[in-house]
């Protein structure tokens, strides 16, 4: 099963493809010649502008722009996934005043959406391997689209959790294709970057979520309706671009669509001789048949079938251990966490939380930068380290609020409610970690003072349920109402530990689960390995943010976020272990890090330290430097 022995030919064939392609149109003064050379090797280059002509000249044959245009309009799914994620937090604010929501019904309409992603990811496996992924990615973007007209126009909560459910529904199906239709639609040196590219847009997905939050907030009535509708928007242009674009080649090669799959491979190759890939395309279907052949579900071949097996634990863990880091407990709660470093207005709350959103899409950049640059293990590596670090500090902000927690100086009781626990607790802490109660103080600018911990409003935790903090005019002046947070001295302690974790998560953990699973399953088994790991993925997304609130009341604020730490730590153990490099390599030859043991703590005896260099002399040599000879493969 292994091609590991011809990697090698392979290069020094693809390339002499290229090259006869290339002489084709050479001028009669201009040659060619093929060198393969060890990596580390000096390279003699001599810069100037024919070189550099060169360089653009053979990176624009390489890589046509339809390849970007298709990746741009597929990450259009990325982009609604993190809208759709985002965007429902502010619309929550205003939707549960009018609407009158209790506590139950907001949480069943956040998390209905990413349960049915779950459910629907794990379908999408079977969808895309029947009906392939461009048919897939239309389905997604008409269900985001009716899923959008339902939640503009729903007149109740009955309706809205309808529509949160068909845009769920959508939003499984695109995160488990659109990175599998870009990985199999990129050239190798580029698939890393735009695969990383479609995270880059969930996280502008849900920077612009919250920017949209933010303006719409001011509009009490129905702004709602327009931060929901508006998803429809990229989802119809989404569905109008994938009409004309066209079907995956490696699909249609697998349903036997030769003729069109050669078509499409032109198209997406641009003057480059597609003999090469469409006939690596087809041995490798034709061998993986035989290899791994045997009946029954694809999951159970893939279960039964060791390379598989492996790869398969390995996708699922990492988007596993994405979402146990935390992630999105600061994407939802953020506006929380920034309450307790002291930003008490919640306009201001939604503002700031933007800008956490938009801290996440500035690093997810640094990722698209780096994917290609340090390879996919040192980037995952390095930012699962740095995450659970900056986890840590982020508890550790919290310990410290917690161990100089203000005290109750007030105990007022109201005689119309009996059994409450709230008179009981002496601390701001205890008081804040009481679902039925807050903190209601007064502050000049130098000292708190004229504590009280009350029960809360049962229809809103906005205010108190009596007293100086249930009435939200007397709120403005100088008294105010903390329901989910202490105030506190040491919150730039948060606030970094917060902007580290993002800078440090955004651009290896954020993106590289998604990328990685896109390319580690061998074609026949590559759907269904992205619905599995997709699931995961949704799953832990939906028990993690979940239980947050939870888990803070139990394990305190600090106890969570050092329980996330752990975890990140873990993650980092089983990703140092198990994790191979897969830059820069074929789609088909992947499957051959698999080959052997589960965890070779990143060793691999692939030729790693060989390169083929491509010169063309034309008049003088000129020639690409080492980090442009992937470009080749
Ligand atoms: O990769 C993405 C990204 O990091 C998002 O910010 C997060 O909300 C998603 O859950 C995750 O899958």
């Amino acid at each position: 099963m292994s091609r590991k022995s011809s990697d090698n030919d392979y290069s020094l064939r693809s390339m002499s493809n290229l090259m006869g392609e290339r002489r084709k149109k050479v001028n009669d003064g201009e040659r060619s010649l093929i060198k393969a050379v060890p990596a580390n090797a000096a390279t003699a280059t001599s810069t100037g502008d024919l070189e550099r002509e060169a360089r653009k000249q053979f990176q624009q044959d390489v890589t046509p722009a339809f390849v970007y245009v298709l990746a741009a309009f597929s990450a259009l799914g990325g982009f609604l996934f993190g809208y759709d994620t985002g965007v429902i937090s502010g619309a929550m604010l205003l939707l549960k005043r009018e609407m009158n929501l209790s506590a139950l019904w907001q949480e069943v309409l956040i998390s209905s959406t990413v349960a049915a992603a779950a459910l629907s990811a794990l379908a999408g496996g079977f969808l895309n391997g029947v009906f392939g992924r461009r048919v897939c990615i239309l389905l997604a973007s008409f269900t985001f689209t009716s899923g959008g007209i339902v939640l503009s126009v729903a007149p109740d909560k009955e309706v809205l959790l309808v529509g949160r459910l068909i845009v769920g529904l959508g939003l499984g199906i695109a995160s488990m294709t659109v990175p599998v239709y870009i990985a199999e639609t990129s050239p190798p040196h580029l698939r890393g970057q735009l695969v990383t590219v479609n995270t880059l847009f969930i996280t502008g997905g849900q920077f612009t979520a919250s920017i949209i939050d933010g303006a719409f907030s001011y509009l009490r009535h129905n702004g709602w309706r327009y931060m929901l509708g508006l998803s429809v928007v990229p989802a119809v242009l989404q569905f109008v671009g994938f009409l004309f674009l066209p079907e995956s080649p490696r699909w249609l090669i697998q349903k036997g669509l030769t003729q069109k799959a050669r078509r499409v491979l032109s198209q997406i190759r641009g003057n480059q001789n597609i003999d090469e890939e469409y006939d690596s395309i087809k041995n490798s279907i034709e061998e993986e048949e035989k290899d791994c052949g045997g009946d029954g579900p694809v999951i159970w071949r893939m279960l039964t079938y060791p390379p598989t097996r492996r790869a398969l634990l390995v996708g699922c863990g990492l988007q596993m251990f994405q979402q146990l880091s935390g992630i999105n407990t600061v994407m939802y709660y953020g506006a929380t966490i920034l309450q307790m470093s002291g930003v008490r207005d919640d306009k201001l709350a939604i503002w700031l939380a933007g800008v956490t959103a938009f801290t996440n899409f500035l690093f997810t950049l640094l990722g698209v930068w780096l994917v290609e640059r340090v390879g996919r293990r040192k980037l995952t590596l390095g930012s699962i380290i740095g995450t659970c670090l900056s986890l840590s500090l982020l508890a550790i902000g919290f310990l410290l609020s917690a161990q100089h927690t203000p005290p109750v100086t007030l105990h007022p009781t109201d005689p119309s409610i009996v059994n409450s626990t709230c008179n009981r607790h002496l601390l701001c802490e205890p008081c804040m970690l009481d679902p039925a109660c807050g903190f209601c103080y007064r502050e000049n600018s130098t000292a708190l003072f004229a504590s009280s911990c009350v029960p809360v409003n049962t229809a809103s935790t906005e205010k108190a349920a009596w007293g100086r903090c249930s009435n939200s005019t007397q709120l403005r002046v100088h008294t105010y109402w903390a329901y989910n947070y202490c105030p506190t001295s040491y919150s730039w302690v948060v606030l970094l530990g917060l902007v580290l974790y993002l800078a440090f998560f955004a651009p290896g953990m954020g993106p590289m689960p998604w990328t990685i699973n896109s390319e580690i399953y061998p074609l026949w088994a590559r759907s269904t390995g992205n619905a599995c790991s997709a699931g995961v993925n949704w799953t832990f997304n939906f028990l993690v943010s979940l239980t947050f609130l939870h888990v803070a009341q139990n394990l305190t604020y600090y106890g969570a976020f050092f329980l996330y730490s752990s975890l990140a730590l873990l993650g980092f153990f089983f990703i140092y272990g198990c994790l191979p490099e897969t830059k820069g390599r074929r789609l088909e030859e992947i499957e051959s890090l698999f080959d052997n043991q589960l965890c070779s703590c990143g060793a691999t005896d692939s030729d790693e330290d060989r390169q083929v260099e491509y010169i063309r002399v034309k008049g003088s040599n000129y020639h690409l430097s080492d980090n442009d000879a992937s470009d080749v493969e």
